[in-house]
């Protein structure tokens, strides 16, 4: 087994031909797989909540390096199916895994491999000439020993399965340990080529997208049960404000929050509209920095029954 720690060689050197490709981190919900998209990115582009299945959309984070660009696609987490939207995920998961040049498989830390990381891994081993890290994640939360056990459990999860790990590396995100240096292990296993994107872009989706994405994730901020799964967000309209001066614009976003049902519609408004009020300023400011424009930003929360069942309403909102 080899297990990777920052005491080793960089392995950048100005004799190294540029790569460039694409890497997906695949893992259960909430196995840390935006964070550390985000941390590798170094803004943010992926949403991150508290609660496991919330991200929807393949949010790709681009990163620029001299002696490579890796592209991060960021993919909701495989599941066993329960609804039509389940279904569809997996799907775009398993589409993605093909497509790209490296998997990282995410495993938190500080929880013990359980039913859930082994459907993901028996997925894994039937995609055989694709690369796969086992990327540990959250390593803030353990001590060493419990990491120690967490490593070669990994290891032996691949032996069982029949392939072995390119790499299995630690990493805590949130305290910025070996992020660096997982992007120095992914880079070699990238095709070489010349860059994909411009330098300075940071990802490919749509700007309503992300937008329709920084507001699902203060609506999803607190909200607890059921309730992350019956949300979704939709950017109807963006449009700059007429009669404004060149020094002052404004842009108008109109936007929709679904819900499932009319009983969730109160605790998404809030009493008095509060809640509501609060998520858009919070959205607001954060869809600022990322235009780096003022926005005027006026939300309507709206009931689209059972939408995760039924098809028509699932295009409509994107899926
Ligand atoms: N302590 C600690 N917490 C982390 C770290 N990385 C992620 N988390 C937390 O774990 C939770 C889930 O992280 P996400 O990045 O949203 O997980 P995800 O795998 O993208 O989740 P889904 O979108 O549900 O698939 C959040 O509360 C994060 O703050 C880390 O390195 N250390």
């Amino acid at each position: 087994m080899s297990v990777r720690s920052q005491s080793s060689e960089p392995s950048a050197s100005s004799a190294a031909p540029h790569r460039a490709g694409f890497a997906c981190f695949v893992g259960r919900p909430n196995a840390g797989k935006s964070t550390l998209t985000n941390a590798l990115v170094g803004q943010k582009v992926a949403i991150t909540a508290d609660q496991p299945q919330t991200t929807r959309h393949t949010v790709r984070g681009i990163v620029h390096r001299e002696d490579a660009q890796l592209i991060l696609v960021d993919t909701p987490g495989l599941h066993k199916p329960r609804t039509l939207l389940g279904e569809r995920l997996n799907d775009v998961v398993r589409t993605t895994w093909a497509e790209v040049d490296v998997i990282g498989f995410c495993l938190p830390a500080n929880e013990k491999l359980g039913p859930g990381d082994r459907f993901i891994a028996k997925e894994l081993a039937s995609i055989k000439k694709t690369p796969k890290i086992a990327i540990v994640t959250k390593t803030d939360l353990v001590d060493s020993k419990t990491l120690a056990e967490q490593l070669i459990a990994i290891d032996q999860l691949g032996k069982e399965l029949g392939f072995e790990w390119a790499e299995i590396v630690p990493v805590s995100a949130v305290g910025d340990k070996q992020v660096d240096l997982l992007a120095d292990l992914i880079v070699p296993l990238l095709p070489e080529g010349p860059a994909l994107y411009p330098e300075g872009d940071l990802t490919d989706e749509p700007e309503q997208v992300m937008i329709a994405e920084l507001i699902r994730e203060a609506a999803l901020e607190g909200v607890r049960d059921e309730l992350p799964h019956s949300i979704a967000v939709v950017v109807e309209e963006m449009l700059p404000r007429e009669d404004r001066p060149a020094d002052k614009p404004l842009l108008d976003i109109h936007a929709f929050v679904y819900i499932e049902r009319p009983s969730q519609k109160g605790i998404i408004i809030g009493p008095k509209g509060a809640r509501l009020k609060q998520v858009g300023i919070k959205s607001r400011k954060q869809i600022e920095a990322l235009l780096g424009t003022p926005v005027f930003l006026d939300l309507h929360v709206k009931v689209a029954k059972d939408w995760q069942r039924d098809p028509r309403q699932l295009r409509k909102l994107g899926f």
